[in-house]
């Protein structure tokens, strides 16, 4: 049995495996550029993170209906559950969709059709995070978070991801603003690529609670101080790190240096049909790469429950003093 834990960075977009990928071309009558799944997989070969993001937007090709999104999702929380997942907050990409004429009505609430039955159907709690491309104009981001405003009951924060270095955080200060003031919460992919600066940039002008990667802080000791006592989470994905080239060898990557420093770390997936594999492979990844330890992992996954945007109230307050206790009982093998 896997250890009980959070997923705090997953996009879901980089759920889409190889098979559903070539299924949903066929249903929606889209012609991929590879010969097979076989051939699909061969190109996962990445040099950094534009040569990732150039792939993978080019497969989204096949997602068009809200049908498309709901499989996409209820695939991914079916492996989530198996990985022990407990609750997941899950990153979408309007723009990348609306680039094809996706609507975002047809995302959101396709994915939410998903994430609807997910209690039920694969014991996991959900949440939604819609992410503005932050190589896209901070015009077009602030258009999508007028687009979304019919759909705000199921979305629950706002994110910033794709390609990093040269799109600073305060190029969507205004559009942070405008976001927080609908009372959404706010994380940024922030130190992936970029520099350390780019960290604290996204708290201090965008006012972020958690901090997506942030694996660059480590370049700045003043940086992991303040983000150490102001217990900022951050969403590592070792594995991503090293299919991106972020870090060479998993073996050289700083996690437990991190955890030693006091930093409130949590490991996650990103993008697993893309990176090798899922949560709980990665974590059994980190602890044979890294020689993690068993209060290193429980530490961990504790982390991730008290990273969770839970919203504070009783209900939910008791929903992650549960999942914390299923933490603490947790026997490893
Ligand atoms: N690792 C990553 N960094 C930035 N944008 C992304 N979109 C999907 N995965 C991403
Ligand atoms: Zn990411």
């Amino acid at each position: 049995m896997p250890l009980p834990k959070a997923e705090l960075h997953l996009h879901i977009e980089g759920t889409l495996e190889p098979e559903l990928a070539f299924a949903l071309a066929e249903r929606n009558g889209v012609t991929l550029p590879y010969a097979d799944t076989e051939a699909l997989r061969k190109a996962y070969l990445f040099e950094d993170l534009q040569s990732f993001l150039d792939l993978y937007y080019g497969l989204m090709a096949v997602l068009r209906t809200e049908a498309d999104f709901e499989e996409l999702a209820d695939a991914y929380l079916a492996r989530a559950a198996a990985q022990g997942v407990r609750h997941a907050e899950i990153f979408f990409d309007p723009q990348a969709h609306a680039a094809r004429g996706v609507e975002i009505g047809t995302v959101v609430e396709g994915l939410g059709r998903a994430l609807d039955r997910s209690r039920e159907r694969h014991g996991i709690t959900t949440r939604l995070i819609m992410c503005f491309l932050r190589d896209e104009s901070a015009e077009s981001a602030m258009e999508t978070l007028e687009a979304a405003k019919p759909h705000l009951h199921r979305i629950t924060g706002v994110g910033l991801d794709s390609a990093e270095v040269g799109h600073p955080p305060r190029k969507f200060a205004a559009v942070y603003e405008a976001a927080a003031a609908l009372g959404l919460r706010r994380v940024a992919h922030a130190g992936e690529e970029g520099p350390a600066a780019y960290v604290t940039e996204a708290l201090d002008v965008l006012g972020v609670e958690r901090v997506d990667h942030g694996l660059r802080c480590v370049e700045d000791p003043d940086l992991v101080r303040r983000l150490v006592r102001e217990r900022v989470p951050l969403t590592l994905c070792p594995l991503s790190n090293v299919r991106l080239r972020a870090v060479d060898v998993l073996k050289d990557h700083p996690l437990p240096q991190m955890m030693a420093a006091g930093l409130l770390c949590t490991v996650n997936s990103d993008d697993p049909a893309y990176f090798g594999g899922y949560v709980d492979d990665t974590f059994h990844a980190v602890r044979e790469a890294l020689g993690l330890g068993e209060d290193q992992l429980r530490e961990l996954a504790r982390n991730s429950f008290e990273a969770a945007f839970l919203d504070g109230s009783p209900e939910e307050e008791a929903l992650r003093a549960a999942y914390l206790a299923e933490v603490e009982a947790y026997r490893f093998d």
